[in-house]
């Protein structure tokens, strides 16, 4: 089997992606956020309080006829950026562009933080990570993707991400015509649970390449693009009053300058971020001073390849054992 959805941005600054799901018999439709840098899926619900919910479409599994609740399970989700979700389980049929998999562990929410509230496009997520970051107790539940491995043709799926317009997540093949030339694989390290690899090194604009192993994880549900500082202030060294604020909590730079673009390698394959990509946002609606889509990761812990880099390039996540992750030219 196959399936093959869109991935829609929520916003004019691609600031995260949904696809439309369903849950349940009948169908009850969904926009998720497709996120490889977790391994929960969950969805606002009949059992999340109303005040807490503004706008979004939830799934009430007292409508499904396939429901059944997955009884003394819970599980509790905190998120690099601070939100966080919790709640109970049901098991569901669970479908994405055609692709079904019959009782999906289905977290329903029955709190949600702030931000979660306010972000009214987004009615949840399917973590796309390893199963092992599932936080379901007592038993930990499988990914979309470990559950639907089985019947899929290839045990793969695929991100095509763009820049200000929709793109598609496939899963169980990889579709020829999102990319050219060949896919370049490198070894993905599967601990604690994310896509983990290494980059073969960068080049600001038409600078040299820097041949350096940069460990970070390939991460859908971030927005930006998160790099060692040195590489960070080598980027914005190229731009006219870039500055690195606190106020704002990262690199900002007048939205008139010109920036250099930024190049990645992938084993000995190299993709270049366009300028347009890393001249994030404005500040606010009137600034003329905008914010970076490359930022530095001193904070993070970790380095994470986010959707400003994933949609210079076709992604494809291999779940293959030894799993490992490919990127195409697109
Ligand atoms: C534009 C921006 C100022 C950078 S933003 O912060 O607003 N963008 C958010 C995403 C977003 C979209 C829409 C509305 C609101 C927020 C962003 O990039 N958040 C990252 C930032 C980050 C990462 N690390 C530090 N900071 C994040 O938390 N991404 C997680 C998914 C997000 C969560 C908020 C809603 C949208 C999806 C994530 O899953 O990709 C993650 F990997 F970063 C993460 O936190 N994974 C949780 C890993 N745990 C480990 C323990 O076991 C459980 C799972």
């Amino acid at each position: 089997d196959t399936g093959s959805a869109a991935a829609v941005p929520i916003n004019e600054v691609d600031i995260a992606y949904v696809t439309p799901v369903t849950v349940g018999t009948p169908p009850q439709t969904l926009m998720l956020d497709l996120d490889t840098g977790s391994s929960d899926l969950w969805v606002f619900s009949s059992l999340t309080p109303s005040s807490q919910v503004r706008g979004q479409e939830i799934y009430s599994p007292a409508k499904s006829s396939t429901s059944k609740l997955l009884s003394g399970h819970t599980w509790s989700i905190r998120y690099g950026d601070g939100s966080g979700s919790r709640g109970t389980v049901y098991t569901d049929n669970f479908t994405i562009g055609g692709l079904e998999v019959e009782s999906q562990a289905v977290q329903t929410a029955q709190e949600v933080s702030s931000s979660f509230t306010q972000e009214q496009s987004l009615d949840g997520l399917v973590g796309l990570g390893f199963s092992t970051l599932n936080t379901v107790r007592p038993s930990s539940q499988l990914t979309f993707f470990d559950n639907a491995r089985p019947k899929l043709d290839e045990e793969v799926f695929t991100a095509d991400l763009k820049y200000h317009a929709t793109g598609s997540y496939d899963f169980g093949f990889i579709d020829r015509a999102k990319y050219t030339g060949n896919i370049t694989y490198t070894p993905v390290q599967q601990s604690p649970g994310y896509w983990t690899h290494s980059l073969s090194g960068y080049a600001v604009g038409s600078g040299a390449f820097q041949s350096t192993q940069i460990q970070g994880i390939s991460d859908t549900g971030t927005t930006l693009l998160y790099l060692p500082t040195a590489i960070v202030t080598a980027y914005y060294r190229q731009v006219q009053g870039a500055q690195n604020s606190q106020y704002y909590g990262g690199y900002v730079f007048p939205c008139s300058s010109t920036l250099p673009t930024f190049t990645f390698g992938i084993e000995g394959a190299r993709f270049t971020i366009p300028a347009s990509y890393i001249n994030y946002t404005r500040i606010s609606p009137t600034s003329s001073t905008c914010y970076g889509g490359l930022q530095s990761s001193s904070g993070l812990g970790i380095n994470i390849f986010g959707d400003v880099a994933l949609k210079a390039a076709f992604v494809v996540f291999s779940g293959t054992n030894p799993p490992r992750i490919g990127f195409g030219t697109k």
